[in-house]
């Protein structure tokens, strides 16, 4: 499954497994999610004042894990079966778990997300985040936080991206706008948040 590694020139703490999903499985992952979850466009304050979320999102987790999110306590929705299922291949493969998942559905390429590090505290101090991409490719862009080193690479559909190491400290990462995207995408993030008896 996770074997057709390439490695285009990424920065340390970023790894890119292309296809991890067959294009057949990844698509009716895609159609799934798109209708059966309850997605939400909440609010969060810039400047003062409130705008919608230019993508819509959920979260899912095991009973009791808020997550304090880009000013946003999200409550968690269970996990459903074939979120479960994708959840146990990606511990047995990376052999760490993965208790929260936090899934953004970007309508078409004006949805988007701005930079920022996934480096909550909730999340310890070198998170493994591992990002499955389901349908329409989005560019992805990291830039470092104290110098002018930049990379983009594309996220294809059925691939996955797993941040490790210092990545969220060293850099920033986004999901630009792209207005010339007509396609849905959704991405799903598993992360591991430290829960308030560790
Ligand atoms: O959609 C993506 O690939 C990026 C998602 C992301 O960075 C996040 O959920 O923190
Ligand atoms: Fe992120």
């Amino acid at each position: 499954m996770f074997e057709s590694l390439q490695k285009p020139q990424l920065p340390s703490g970023f790894s890119y497994y292309p296809q991890v999903l067959s294009m057949d499985k990844a698509l009716a992952l895609y159609q799934y999610l798109q209708t059966a979850m309850p997605w939400q466009q909440p609010q969060i304050q810039v400047y003062g004042r409130k705008h919608p979320i230019p993508r819509l999102q959920c979260y899912v987790a095991d009973a009791g894990l808020n997550y304090a999110y880009s000013q946003m306590t999200l409550t968690p929705l269970p996990w459903s079966e074939p979120l479960r299922a994708m959840r146990a291949r990606l511990e047995h493969h990376y052999q760490r778990p993965f208790n929260a998942l936090l899934l953004n559905y970007y309508r078409d390429g004006r949805d988007c997300m701005g930079w920022h590090s996934d480096d909550e505290q909730e999340l310890g101090h070198q998170p493994v985040i591992a990002s499955i991409s389901l349908g329409a490719p989005r560019k992805f862009t990291i830039k470092h936080k104290f110098n002018d080193e930049k990379h983009q690479l594309m996220l294809e559909h059925g691939s996955c991206l797993v941040m490790h190491g210092d990545s969220q400290h060293h850099y920033q990462h986004a999901l630009p706008k792209q207005l010339k995207v007509q396609g849905g995408r959704i991405n799903l993030t598993f992360r591991y948040i430290i829960g308030p008896k560790e």
